[in-house]
């Protein structure tokens, strides 16, 4: 566990932005995700011939090359400030930074319950038409974690158990959580995933607290 705890402790960092610095670069960074983002989909999904897609590239690699120039050699981790203002804008499910991140945003209802409307692009694919089941998994550890974390609870996924009821559109969904009960560090949390025809995806996951100290964030704002 020494390595695990070792890298959590790199890239746990208080930065000290100022709320302005992290406005700007939300502003900045934000887009550039949003725009890499729409070109999954693209991917799939044009019919340009070759030469607009060679010369589509050209400027992708120009694209590239310009962001490359000077960049991190590392993962983002958990940035925060004084305020206890965190960023995970790294992370895969709503990392501001991250273009595969499919939520915007987490809302948190004062029962506890955390909820998302989301929408999966044609690029989360699995069965044709229909969600990948891994990517249904993986809306609903964060999800599910989130309600660990919000309940005062948070934790590393133990264990998690999905239940595929029927199958999971692309496009428009809303996914939910909330933490049902605690037994010493084990937070119990039960979630679905909803389509416009009711609950495709029901979970349960065991969140368990690390022996180590984890800051649980819990009254602090988390941004994407
Ligand atoms: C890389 C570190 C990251 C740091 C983050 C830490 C915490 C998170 C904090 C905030 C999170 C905020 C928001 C969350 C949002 C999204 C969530 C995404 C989360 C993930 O994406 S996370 C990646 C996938 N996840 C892993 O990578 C875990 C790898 N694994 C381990 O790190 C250990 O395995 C651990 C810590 C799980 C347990 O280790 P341990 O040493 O503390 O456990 P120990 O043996 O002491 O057991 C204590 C009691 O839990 C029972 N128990 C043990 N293991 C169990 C299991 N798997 N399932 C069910 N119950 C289990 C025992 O039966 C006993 O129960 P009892 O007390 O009743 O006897």
């Amino acid at each position: 566990m020494t390595d695990a705890l070792d890298a959590v402790a790199r890239l746990f960092v208080n930065d000290g932005l100022s709320e302005d610095e992290i406005a700007r670069q939300a502003a900045l960074y934000g887009p550039l995700a949003d725009d890499v983002r729409a070109l999954i989909p693209l991917a799939v999904q044009t019919r340009a011939g070759d030469d607009d897609v060679r010369q589509a590239r050209e400027h992708l690699a120009a694209a590239m090359e310009l962001l490359g120039r000077t960049k991190e050699d590392h993962p983002f981790g958990t940035r925060f400030n004084d305020n206890g203002n965190f960023r995970v804008w790294g992370n895969a499910v709503m990392g501001l930074r991250n273009a595969i991140a499919p939520l915007h945003r987490i809302n948190h209802d004062p029962d506890g319950r955390v909820w998302a409307d989301f929408h999966l692009h044609v690029g989360f694919e699995g069965p044709a038409g229909h969600t990948h089941g891994g990517v249904s998994a993986l809306v609903l550890d964060q999800l599910l974690g989130d309600a660990a974390r919000v309940g005062g609870s948070p934790g590393m996924t133990g264990t998690l158990t999905l239940r595929y009821r029927k199958p999971t559109p692309l496009g428009d969904l809303h996914g939910e959580a909330k933490l049902d009960r605690t037994e010493g560090r084990k937070a119990f949390v039960t979630g679905h995933i909803s389509g416009p025809h009711g609950i495709c995806v029901e979970a349960e996951g065991i969140f368990i607290k690390p022996h180590w100290p984890v800051e649980d964030g819990r009254d602090r704002n988390q941004t994407r």
